[in-house]
């Protein structure tokens, strides 16, 4: 029996997985290995000048090679000591909050290897070599100070070396001092501060005007991040989709200390047309005088154990109990905000602290959402964004304003919100770089993946030394609401305001990966939708209860595969106290962070241990399998060749679904294997699929006894194969830099495969040795890797690696195998080309819930594109 242990921890509840190949013999001693990638033989190139933004230091061009071909036109340019040539902190520095928006490049310096550029070439992908710089790509994060702790900013700033680029930035390491370092500010502060800056970091700061900046941070947000505003009514978050041909004009609302209104006409072009002075820093400011609070958010938290009718003034209290229904006012609403403490007998110690932050916070948010609409009113607007910090995520708030909003406007005005409400300044003064990078940037650029993590409790560890505190790292926005009908019914309700573990700091992370691209496959990308089904508050209990579960084991693992250290046994832990925060947060709130499907939250996951420098959990597991695989795999393709062509894609597919579907007592609930015989069968009169794409899945048996002999069958029909592995480790699943090798050393036993696999430059990359001689054209090669972009067990088709996308083009059949990529997502995806869908249902709940069937229930789906979808292709007749 096949040794055998390659299910998916996470997302079988089949413990063991399926058997394979029963006759395949008795797996050896491990033999042979996956190996290594190949190592990338750079060349030694002379020094070179990039173009460069001038506020930055210096390149490091010292190390610089070119990696590939020196033949090659325009080489791409490693430069493996230059963290980065783009500039990367800019500033907000308002009455209330300092903000800050820096850029980290990814620690991606063998991204560009021997596979990517074999690729890449191969795909045509290197033509013309547009770019003569490092791609941006990287992570946006977010951090906010109180601008009373200026100094605590300046430390921070200093400590991660943030205006010379970066702790790794070369400057920062050989301690050269450039005298000129220009950071971009806008906000106030970027005046009133200036000196200092200068005095203690030795920074200029050069001044960007606010209100260009808040509009700039604003388009580019609900430009390019999916689930960026939101409604906020009655307790209910409700994201809006954002038409981009239809954004403009809109009103922007942005309450800080004071508020700004602005009507937004396009990019660059907008108009202060009012203000107010009674804002976020009147609440805070008041509060704080009138209930001895120490912090806004303490303020915040009393509000929602508050009753305000103890100190406002209602339409009842004047009309002796009524309504004044005439003109549309009910008893329980407020006539006048304080307006009982007018009272002689009573002082401000006789009032609840808690009464007072209420009323006060209704008053001032209502007021704010009335005049935002009395101004939409007068330029006949109908979409308001709210923005900056008062909002604060905070329930109550923005259901008054949208209660003001709606109740004026008659329903005919809409208030929403964002998401990166404070930092729409500090954004747009980093747009307002030269060379910034996030101006091509486009909705399937980015990845916003969990807004705390790994750098801030490090951070705070090094620095505020409250690392015992830090335990969970609850990200912007709170879980609290009201559950009320809106402004008319007073009383807040709501749990403990959540800590924002300090009240001084927030932080969110954004990552670009300026090289996804949307599958040039999808049938409809404006209707696709990765995940199968919608989480609701039971499937997320359920998903929480398995991820929790698995949690211990995994941070077993993960401490194990960087050899147990201390290091890695406290990182493990700060992961785990991490990942259970986020997800108790998001137990509390499923809307938290976006919308969030089940992928998303496998991602978090792997994001989150990658985000704790575990590079790779499952490494030496994945390594076992593969070995223990590879040993039976001579058998196993023995005994297929010797079956008639029926039986052995019989076998093959069976052997894919991790199972015999028959000898398991399970059956297939979806069965199209008949369909896909035919069109298979079919190949041999003459019409082969050109090109098939096999979206591999699990290290071990999976790949190794299941697709690798799947592939080879398509060679031997002549049809072109890509295998296409995850970028990043996710679970046990293969990676696109693993495979090279795992296919180089299945190859030793098989002629199809030896051939293919040197014709498609994976021999070479898996072995290395001999001079790839391959130039720019794209050629047609049998058998190759590519990446699928994805670091997660899931696939979302609107994000995928370029070279995948290049793929895709000249490709007919598709093939996704594994829970996550074709059951968790993509089960109803429809695609241009015929696409087979193999899964076994390792989850007895996701069986019922999509089929009526049982655990180890299989799908073998074949669909060819329907009708509209379909793309002609040259070789059907
Ligand atoms: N931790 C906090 N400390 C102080 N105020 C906070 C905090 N969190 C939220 N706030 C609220 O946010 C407001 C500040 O918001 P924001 O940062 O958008 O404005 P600002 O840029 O400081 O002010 P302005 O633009 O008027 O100069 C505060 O006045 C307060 O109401
Ligand atoms: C003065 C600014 C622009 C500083 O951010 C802001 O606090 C504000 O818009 N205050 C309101 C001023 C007014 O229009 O009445
Ligand atoms: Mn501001």
């Amino acid at each position: 029996m096949a040794a055998n242990n390659n299910s998916d921890p996470i997302l079988d509840e089949g413990g063991g997985g399926g058997v394979k190949h029963e006759a395949a013999g008795e797996a050896g001693e491990g033999k042979g290995g996956g190996g290594g990638a190949a190592a990338a033989a750079a060349t030694q190139a002379p020094a070179a000048m990039l173009p460069r933004s001038g506020s930055r230091p210096q390149l490091d061009l010292s190390g610089a090679a070119i990696h590939g071909n020196l033949e090659d036109r325009n080489p791409t340019i490693l430069l493996p000591n230059q963290s980065d040539d783009i500039s990367h902190l800019a500033l907000d520095i308002g009455g209330s909050l300092i903000k800050l928006v820096y850029f980290s490049r990814h620690a991606e310096h063998s991204s560009e290897d021997k596979r990517k550029l074999s690729t890449k070439r191969r795909l045509g992908m290197l033509n013309g070599g547009r770019r003569s710089y490092p791609v941006l790509g990287g992570r946006l994060h977010f951090v906010k100070f109180e601008t009373g702790k200026l100094s605590e900013c300046l430390d921070f700033i200093s400590s991660k070396q943030l205006h010379r680029g970066g702790v790794d930035s070369p400057s920062w390491r050989s301690g050269a001092q450039p005298d000129n370092i220009v950071i971009k500010a806008t906000g106030g502060g970027a005046f009133k501060y200036a000196d200092l800056f200068k005095e203690r970091l030795g920074v200029s700061l050069e001044k960007e005007d606010e209100m260009d900046c808040l509009v700039a941070g604003a388009n580019f947000l609900l430009k390019s991040i999916r689930h960026e505003a939101f409604t906020h009514m009655d307790g209910q978050k409700e994201y809006v989709q954002i038409d981009q041909n239809d954004l403009f004009p809109f009103l922007l609302v942005n309450v800080g200390s004071g508020v700004s209104i602005i009507k937004v006409d396009g990019h660059g072009k907008f108009q202060r047309v009012s203000g107010t002075n009674v804002g976020g820093g009147t609440y805070w400011g008041l509060g704080r005088l009138m209930t001895k609070c120490k912090s806004f958010d303490e303020l915040l938290e009393l509000s929602q154990r508050g009753d305000n009718s103890t100190i406002d003034m209602l339409v009842g209290d004047i009309y002796g109990g009524l309504d004044y229904s005439k003109i549309g006012l009910s008893a329980s609403t407020i006539a006048s905000s304080f307006g009982k403490t007018i009272s002689d007998d009573k002082e401000l110690s006789d009032y609840r602290p808690e009464d007072i932050s209420l009323s006060l916070l209704r008053m001032i948010s209502y007021n704010i959402g009335q005049i935002s609409y009395l101004n939409a009113l007068r330029y006949g607007l109908k979409r308001i964004f709210f923005g900056g910090f008062f909002i604060r995520g905070h329930a109550y708030t923005m259901d008054t304003i949208s209660f003001a909003v709606n109740f004026w406007s008659k329903g005919e005005a809409k208030a929403m919100f964002l998401r990166h409400e404070g930092f729409l300044g500090a954004l747009g003064a980093f747009m307002s770089y030269e060379k910034h990078g996030l101006d091509d940037l486009r909705i399937h650029h980015l990845v916003e993946r969990f807004p705390m993590g790994a750098p801030y409790i490090s951070w705070m560890e090094k620095f505020v030394q409250k690392g015992t505190q830090i335990t969970a790292p609850v990200p912007v926005g709170f879980p609290v609401t009201t559950g009320m009908g809106g402004f008319e019914r007073p009383t807040a309700k709501g749990d403990i305001l959540r800590s924002d573990a300090s009240a001084a700091l927030n932080v969110g992370v954004l990552h670009l990966v300026p090289t996804l691209d949307v599958f040039p496959l999808l049938e409809d990308p404006k209707m696709y939708e990765p995940n199968t089904i919608d989480l609701d508050l039971n499937e997320y209990k359920y998903w929480f209860k398995v991820l929790s579960d698995h949690l211990s084991d995994l941070v077993d693992k993960a401490v194990a595969s960087e050899g147990g250290t201390d290091d890695a046994k406290r990182r493990g832990d700060a992961f785990a106290h991490a990942f259970s925060a986020h997800l108790a947060r998001l137990m509390e709130e499923p809307a938290a962070y976006g919308k969030f499907g089940l992928a998303n939250l496998l991602e978090l996951r792997e994001e989150c241990l990658r985000e704790f420098q575990f590079v790779d959990a499952y490494v030496s597991i994945k390594q076992r399998e593969n070995e223990a695989s590879l040993a039976v795999l001579p058998d196993l393709l023995m005994e297929l060749d010797s079956m008639n062509e029926e039986a052995r894609l019989l076998a093959l597919i069976e052997g894919v679904l991790a199972a015999n579907i028959f000898d398991w007592g399970s059956r297939a609930c979806i069965d199209d294997f008949d369909m896909f015989k035919k069109r298979m069968l079919a190949d041999k009169k003459g019409q082969p699929y050109k090109r098939a794409l096999l979206f591999v899945d699990n290290s071990g048996a999976d790949v190794v006894l299941g697709m690798i002999p799947l592939a080879r069958e398509l060679l031997r029909n002549g049809t072109e194969v890509v295998l296409v592995a995850n970028s990043l480790p996710a679970l046990n699943d293969v990676t696109a830099n693993e495979l090279p090798g795992i296919v180089a050393e299945a190859a030793k036993h098989c002629g199809i495969l030896r051939k293919a696999a040197e014709a498609g430059g994976l021999i070479f990359d898996a072995m290395a040795g001999i001079q790839d001689d391959l130039k720019d054209e794209p050629v047609s090669v049998p058998l190759m890797v590519v990446e699928n972009g994805c670091g997660s067990p899931c696939i979302d088709f609107r994000q995928v690696s370029s070279e995948l996308a290049a793929a895709a083009k000249d490709a007919d059949l598709l093939i996704l195998e594994g829970m996550g990529r074709s059951l968790h997502t993509n089960l109803n995806a429809r695609f241009k080309c015929d696409t087979l869908k193999l899964a076994m249902v390792k989850n007895q709940r996701l069986a019922e819930k999509l089929f009526n069937g049982n655990i180890y229930d299989c799908i073998c789906k074949f669909e060819p594109p329907t009708a509209h979808g379909a793309q002609p292709n040259p070789c059907s007749s």
